[in-house]
């Protein structure tokens, strides 16, 4: 189904016409910050060439007494850095709160083509982006900014998630998703306190064999079908799936392996709350160096990407290439980026 004839025309006179496609960037992970804390947004010039993206948080974890302050903050730390080829997002305020308005007028005049991606929380429909695609476009014809700023969506509502694909379509400016497990958990009614990861009582018994005892016990994910959607619904449109946060910093290994589920299934990066989540995210979302060179191979082994070859008694053929061009593509993009990558995958 084509889009409409009018899907990529500017939607404010003066307006910067929209991307037809992505640009290519390294999103490994997304660093939040919170603005109104001066000692954490004091870190800013150096978390700039340690993550991929720093994002200035507006909505939850701040209070509401420190709403104008974390939206000024973020205003200070997007005008006093250079952020390179380092993303610059910000989450603002639900779109029912006090706040939202003050944000968005406030935030696009100050740093005007210095925002990259505005991240929209609680998502329910493609109204929600169509209601922010027109009033950015209104603020970036009124303040002259020449690219057009990005929307992140976060998944984070049962409506919303039934609404996945619309949200994906709905602008040119959608520029990716991330699922938030803990607005998730309460809207759908899940009985876990838990941000993200998995849940001991959410697990598949093996059948009874006589009388062994305790029986074996599987833990499942949680959170499986809703990435799945969600990876679905970001590819079908050219988007890119993030997982959001890990809430326990204390457990890293757990973080880890929720990220790496995430990976696996076709993320291409996750929130980082915390410094001590940034080289987990980089570990996790920069391909493994065995499977780039073992892609590698099948791409010098079938240069023209079609027909049928065994490399190490494996069968490769047109869709394991394109496979192994997923992963090559990433890890030339990392390589640029991170020069250790650059090393261990020799690219
Ligand atoms: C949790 C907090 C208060 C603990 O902050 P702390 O200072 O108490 O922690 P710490 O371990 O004592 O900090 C150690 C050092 O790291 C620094 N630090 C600490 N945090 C950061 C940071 N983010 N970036 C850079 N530096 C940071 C901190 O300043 C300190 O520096 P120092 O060694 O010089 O004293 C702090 O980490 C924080 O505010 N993190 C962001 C939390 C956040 O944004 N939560 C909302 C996203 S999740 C969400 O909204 C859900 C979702 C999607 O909506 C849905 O699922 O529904
Ligand atoms: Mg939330």
């Amino acid at each position: 189904m084509k889009p409409p004839r009018d899907f990529f025309k500017p939607l404010a006179i003066g307006a910067p016409v929209p991307l037809t496609s992505l640009p290519i960037r390294t999103e490994r992970m997304i660093h939040f910050v919170p603005p109104h804390i001066e000692k954490v947004r004091a870190k800013v010039p150096q978390l700039i060439s340690q993550v991929d993206v720093v994002l200035g948080n507006l909505e939850d974890a701040i209070p509401a007494d420190a709403k104008e302050a974390a939206r000024d903050g973020f205003i200070a730390m997007g005008q006093e850095n250079d952020f390179g080829d380092t993303g610059l997002w910000v989450r603002i305020n639900c779109l029912n709160s006090p706040w939202v308005l003050d944000d968005l007028m406030a935030i696009v005049p100050a740093l005007k083509d210095k925002l990259d991606v505005i991240m929209l929380p609680k998502v329910e429909g493609a109204w929600d982006v169509h209601y922010l695609d027109q009033v950015l476009a209104q603020l970036e014809a009124q303040a002259g900014v020449s690219k057009p700023i990005l929307i992140h969506a976060i998944l984070e509502t049962a409506q919303g998630v039934k609404n996945v694909e619309e949200i994906a379509a709905a602008s040119p400016r959608m520029q990716g998703m991330s699922l938030g497990p803990a607005d998730l958990a309460a809207s759908r009614g899940m009985k876990t306190t838990r941000v993200g990861g998995g849940h001991p009582g959410y697990r598949v018994l093996a059948d009874l064999e006589g009388d062994s005892l305790p029986r074996p016990a599987f833990q499942q994910d949680l959170w499986h079908y809703t990435i799945a959607r969600m990876v679905d619904a970001c590819q079908t449109y050219g988007l890119k799936a993030f997982y959001g946060p890990f809430g326990d910093f204390s457990d890293p290994e757990a973080c880890e392996a929720q990220f790496r589920n995430a990976f696996l299934m076709g993320c291409a990066g996750a929130w980082s709350l915390h410094p001590s989540q940034i080289d987990i995210a980089k570990r996790v979302f920069s391909p493994d160096a065995e499977e780039v060179a073992f892609a590698r191979k099948i791409l010098d082994a079938m240069p023209d990407g079609t027909g049928a070859v065994m490399i190490d008694g494996k069968m490769q053929d047109d869709a394991t290439w394109k496979q192994a061009k997923v992963i090559v593509d990433l890890a030339k993009q990392v390589a640029a980026r991170d020069k250790n990558f650059s090393e261990i995958y020799g690219l």
